[in-house]
């Protein structure tokens, strides 16, 4: 593992010289301010390259879950360039950002977001009712012609292997402890193999020894898919399972 401040950019996609395989995540120079007479929060330059996991921690109010949500395209940048697969995020209109998200990240939220009227399965298949994209990597990925049945099946693959049993799947979230919402929260994440998981401190409810066994399933799972990951904690004991670390800084103003 090796502590990250910030790496290489690699050359712009569109250029003659662009490599085959792109970074996952590409950051240069961002700030960006909630309200206006707000000073600035500004980033570090980070380059994290596909299949590789990032852990981003940091003091309260250093502004981890803000740049989670930039990167997710829920709030736009005030300077700088956020670049996802090569793509220029901040070049998107609103709906484009939507569509991108849906087809290439999967997010788990703090409080996890599943859908309390539909069951755990019905949960994580949603991305694929959201994104063709999505979709056709599991149709393109199995030997069926029958589409559903094959989403079917990987959805139940996928709580399965993340130690919820057939039983709950049919169950609503609320009828599910804290740990298990959480752990469909990840398979919604991972459905369709969506290039890059973005999740904001899903363990933070969780005791140790549930929490590390978490982690070993989401970055499993997400390895065998070469799906990259930046996962947010304030938590320095999970930093062993990631191949990088940033410690954001609280800015100067907060800790006056
Ligand atoms: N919706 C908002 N409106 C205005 N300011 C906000 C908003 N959300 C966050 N901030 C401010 O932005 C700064 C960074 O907040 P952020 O939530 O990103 O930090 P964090 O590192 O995720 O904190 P924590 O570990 O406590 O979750 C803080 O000073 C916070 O008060």
């Amino acid at each position: 593992m090796t502590k990250t401040t910030a790496t290489m950019i690699t050359p712009d996609s569109d250029s003659a010289s662009a490599p085959l395989i792109l970074p996952s995540l590409q950051i240069r120079e961002l700030t960006f301010r909630w309200q206006s007479r707000q000073p600035a929060l500004t980033f570090p330059d980070i380059t994290l390259d596909a299949g590789n996991h990032l852990f981003l921690r940091g003091a309260s109010g250093s502004g981890k879950s803000t740049l989670l949500g930039l990167l997710a395209g829920l709030n736009s940048a005030d300077n700088g360039e956020i670049r996802l697969l090569g793509k220029s995020i901040g070049a998107l209109d609103p709906s484009a950002r939507d569509r991108f998200r849906a087809d290439h990240i999967g997010v788990i939220f703090q409080q996890f977001n599943l859908v309390p009227y539909l069951t755990a399965l019905a949960n994580v298949i949603l991305p694929c009712q959201l994104s063709p994209v999505r979709r056709d990597r599991i149709s393109s990925g199995t030997r069926t012609s029958d589409t559903r049945a094959a989403i079917h099946a990987k959805a139940k693959t996928l709580l399965t292997a993340l130690s919820i049993p057939r039983e709950l799947h049919s169950r609503k979230p609320t009828q599910l402890s804290i740990g298990q919402q959480q752990r469909v929260a990840a398979a919604r994440a991972l459905m369709g193999a969506p290039e890059l998981i973005l999740a904001d401190e899903p363990t933070s409810a969780l005791d140790s020894n549930n929490r590390d066994r978490f982690m070993q399933l989401l970055l499993e799972m997400a390895q065998q898919n070469k799906t990259s990951v930046v996962f947010v904690s304030h938590d320095p004991a999970l930093a062993h399972h990631f191949h990088h670390q940033i410690e954001l800084e609280q800015p100067s103003w907060l800790s006056s």
